[in-house]
C-alpha cells in the first residue's frame, strides 16, 4: 500500500484508534518466537531503519545501536507484553481489620506511546478498600511498571492497573489516577510542552462521589508537576 492511501486510512480511522478493549491488542502468535529470536529479528530492522536514514553504521557510537534498541525494545520498555513477567502480587489477611481506604500515591511512570512509540513520563495514584486481603504495597508498584512496559494508551493503562488489582484483591473497590507527559505531545507535533493528561477509573465504592473525593483528596493531583 502507498504512503497516501496508509496516511488516508489513518485519518479514516477517527478516534478507533484509542482502541475499546482493556487487553492489549496481541496477536495469538505473539510468543512463537523467543526472546533471543525477537531481538535477532528487531535488530535488522533497526538496521534497516538507520541505513535508510542514511546513517553510516560502521561508526564507532553507532555500530551497537540496533542490538542495544533490540534489546530495549523485548526486554525493557516492552517487556510488559510478555505475561511470564507479570508480578506475583502476593496478598495476606487483613487481619488488624483496617478498614478504611488505602493509597499508594506518586508511583513512578514510564510508559510508551503506542502511537508515536514516544515516552509517557508520570505518576500513577491507587487506591483500594479491603475485602478481607491486604496486598504488599510495592506489588502496586510492580503492577503498573508490568503494564506500562507496553506500547500504551493512558486509558487502557489506567483500566488494566484497575482490573489487575481487582482481580488480585477480590474486590471491586479499587482506584486509578495517572497525571502524565506524552512527548508526542510534548516534544513533537503541536510541541506543549506544558500539558499533561490525566486519566482514572474509579470502581465499587469509588464510584461513590464521597469516597473518590477522599481519594482525590490525598493525592493533591495539582500538585504533581509543579
Ligand atoms: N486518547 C489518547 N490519545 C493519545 C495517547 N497518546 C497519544 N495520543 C494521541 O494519538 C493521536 C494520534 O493521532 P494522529 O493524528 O494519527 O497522529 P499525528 O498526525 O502524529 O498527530 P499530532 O500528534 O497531532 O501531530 C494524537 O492526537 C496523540 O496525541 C493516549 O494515551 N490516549
Ligand atoms: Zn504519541
Amino acid at each position: 500500500m502507498d504512503l497516501e492511501k496508509q496516511l488516508k486510512e489513518i485519518e479514516a480511522m477517527g478516534n478507533d484508534h484509542i482502541g475499546s478493549s482493556t487487553e492489549t491488542p496481541m496477536r495469538p502468535d505473539a510468543f512463537e518466537l523467543s526472546d533471543i529470536e525477537k531481538i535477532a529479528s528487531i535488530k535488522k530492522d533497526v538496521q534497516n531503519i538507520l541505513h535508510t536514514l542514511g546513517l553510516d553504521l560502521k561508526d564507532d557510537s553507532l555500530k551497537g545501536t540496533p542490538t542495544r534498541v533490540a534489546k530495549m525494545f523485548v526486554q525493557e520498555i516492552f517487556g510488559g507484553l510478555h505475561p511470564d513477567r507479570r508480578p506475583k502480587a502476593s496478598t495476606f489477611e487483613n487481619k488488624y481489620k483496617y478498614k478504611e481506604m488505602l493509597v499508594e500515591k506518586n508511583i513512578t511512570l514510564y510508559s510508551t506511546c503506542e502511537h508515536h512509540l514516544l515516552p509517557i513520563v508520570g505518576k500513577a495514584h491507587i487506591a483500594y478498600i479491603s475485602n478481607g486481603s491486604v496486598v504488599g504495597l510495592s506489588k502496586m508498584n510492580r503492577i503498573v511498571d508490568y503494564y506500562a512496559k507496553r506500547p500504551q494508551v493512558q486509558e487502557r493503562l489506567t483500566m488494566q492497573i484497575v482490573k489487575e488489582l481487582q482481580q488480585v484483591l477480590n474486590t471491586e473497590d479499587v482506584a486509578c489516577v495517572i497525571d502524565a507527559k506524552h512527548l508526542c505531545v510534548n516534544s513533537r507535533g503541536i510541541r506543549d510542552i506544558d500539558s499533561s493528561t490525566v486519566t482514572s477509573e474509579f470502581g465499587g465504592a469509588f464510584k461513590n462521589s464521597e469516597t473518590r473525593r477522599e481519594f482525590l483528596d490525598y493525592i493533591k493531583l495539582d500538585t504533581q508537576f509543579q
